[in-house]
């Protein structure tokens, strides 16, 4: 057995005895209370879910196995000296629930360069789609033709034992994150970059490989892309990826059926999708102002337009946090870094400065502040990657590390199918008339 397989069969036995134990003493304390606009409402406010890998503040954002994002930056290895942190190493804290040594994430890095071959199947499958196939479409068909990979579905048909299920779900979790920088790559190249494609790099560490194989060698866009791999990996385990992997996996489907649901998740405006809205909104402006250096007056009557015409501001606003996403600001401090003069760049703080107060002023909104999404694309076209319909595939590279990290935990802490119970509204009127009790 692998090193890190050992390291975290230990410590999901050591989890599932202490979990035994809690259940035990107080299985019957009640958490909370649900109410009638709750259920009508996304839910929004309810514990109902475990999810081991992160934590999210309201107002701090997110802490992975207790650290924040500067904090990881201060303690995860580098490529680099000073640089950004390696995913590799934010996987293995996530998986593991320790920070890793140098050895420990350059071990990761090499387990996924082994692991990192995709069968040809699997570009034949992307390559029968046309070209202008949306390309989070053409990568959840990437991840499904893949399916025929899993360790997982194939023990699964032989009989394993329910004890056992963390091992294959362990392996498809290892295979499948190895891959998708690869299928990520190779549908940019086809899509945008006349189907010439780059083969990886055998010395790169993943992130890093990734840029490669897009054809990005510039240093800095491969730290952004280090970067861009850890912040965008887990926002714990209420999102709708996060949810709509663990929620499929429940039923047993094996690691990229689960994945592959997660994504298609993913893929909505109103989650991973805003980061390309975020910069087609950006370049409408422009346009329809005639300036790529538009003054806060501008901005201001642009967002008042958006919203008299129905739409959201995207990359604004979130459903649990309730200050700035400490993600928008570590990408701030990147572009303070890296390009303080870009014009783009610039924009998005000046967005920053006008839409808060705009959007508290509708009185509805509970979070005024941006969220990851607001600041992703500009870094991204300063350095020539302006096909904003692909950003939303890096995001899904990115959060397979959380998604099935939480996944290897599901299995290894043997969680059941989930399945909460749903009513109709007749059914709630019988209730408030004391004719049904429902909820008994
Ligand atoms: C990685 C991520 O997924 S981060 C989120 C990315 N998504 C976006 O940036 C899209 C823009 N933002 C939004 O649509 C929302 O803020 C969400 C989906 C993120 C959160 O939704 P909710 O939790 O329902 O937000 P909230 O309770 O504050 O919504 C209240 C009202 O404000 C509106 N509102 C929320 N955000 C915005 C916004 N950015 N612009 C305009 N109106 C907004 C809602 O549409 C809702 O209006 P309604 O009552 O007329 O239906
Ligand atoms: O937490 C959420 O609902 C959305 C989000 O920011 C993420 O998944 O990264």
């Amino acid at each position: 057995m692998g090193i890190i397989k050992e390291r975290f069969k230990l410590k999901a036995d050591a989890a599932n005895a202490e979990i035994k134990d809690l259940l035990k003493e107080h299985g019957n304390k009640k958490i909370g209370e649900v109410t009638l606009a709750q259920i009508y409402q996304g839910m929004r406010g309810i514990t109902g879910l475990v999810s081991e890998t992160s934590l999210l503040d309201a107002q701090e954002g997110i802490r992975f196995r207790g650290y924040s994002i500067p904090e990881l930056q201060k303690s995860l290895p580098t490529a680099i000296p000073n640089g950004e942190p390696l995913p590799e190493g934010l996987f293995y804290l996530m998986l593991i629930g320790e920070l890793p040594t140098e050895e420990d994430v350059h071990h990761v890095t090499n387990v996924w360069q082994r692991r990192s071959h995709v069968p040809t199947h699997v570009f034949k499958a992307i390559d029968a789609l046309p070209i202008s196939t949306h390309p989070m479409t053409m990568f959840v068909v990437g991840v499904m033709a893949l399916q025929t990979e899993s360790d997982f579905a194939r023990e699964y048909a032989k009989g394993i034992s329910k004890k056992d299920y963390w091992n294959p779900t362990y392996d498809d979790v290892m295979d499948l994150i190895a891959r998708l920088p690869r299928i990520a790559a190779y549908i940019y190249r086809r899509k945008y970059k006349n189907n010439e494609h780059i083969q990886p790099d055998g010395l790169l560490d993943w992130a890093g490989n990734l840029a490669h194989m897009m054809g990005f060698e510039d240093e800095s866009f491969k730290e952004l892309m280090r970067l861009y791999m850890t912040i965008h990996a887990d926002h714990e385990g209420g999102n709708v990826s996060a949810h709509a992997t663990h929620l499929v996996g429940s039923a047993l489907s094996d690691p990229y059926l689960s994945y592959a649901a997660g994504m298609n998740g993913l893929a909505g405006p109103l989650h991973g999708l805003a980061n390309q809205e975020v910069i087609k909104w950006i370049f409408e402006m422009q346009k329809e102002l005639g300036t790529d250096n538009p003054s806060k007056e501008q901005i201001e009557d642009y967002v008042k337009k958006t919203i008299a015409a129905g739409k959201v501001v995207p990359g604004y606003g979130h459903a649990v946090l309730r200050k700035t996403d400490p993600r928008f600001t570590a990408q701030m401090e990147f572009g303070k870094k890296h390009m303080p003069d870009d014009k783009l760049v610039n924009t998005v703080w000046k967005i920053y400065e006008t839409v808060p107060p705009i959007l508290q002023s509708l009185g509805k909104i509970k979070n005024p502040w941006p969220n990851v999404d607001a600041h992703s694309g500009a870094l991204l076209v300063h350095y020539g990657l302006v096909e904003y319909e692909f950003y939303t595939v890096l995001f899904a590279v990115s959060r397979a590390l959380g998604v099935l990290a939480n996944l290897c935990w599901d299995r290894a802490l043997g969680f059941p199918i989930e399945r909460p119970k749903s009513v109709t509204t007749s059914a709630v009127k019988r209730w408030l008339k004391g004719e049904d009790e429902i909820w008994e």
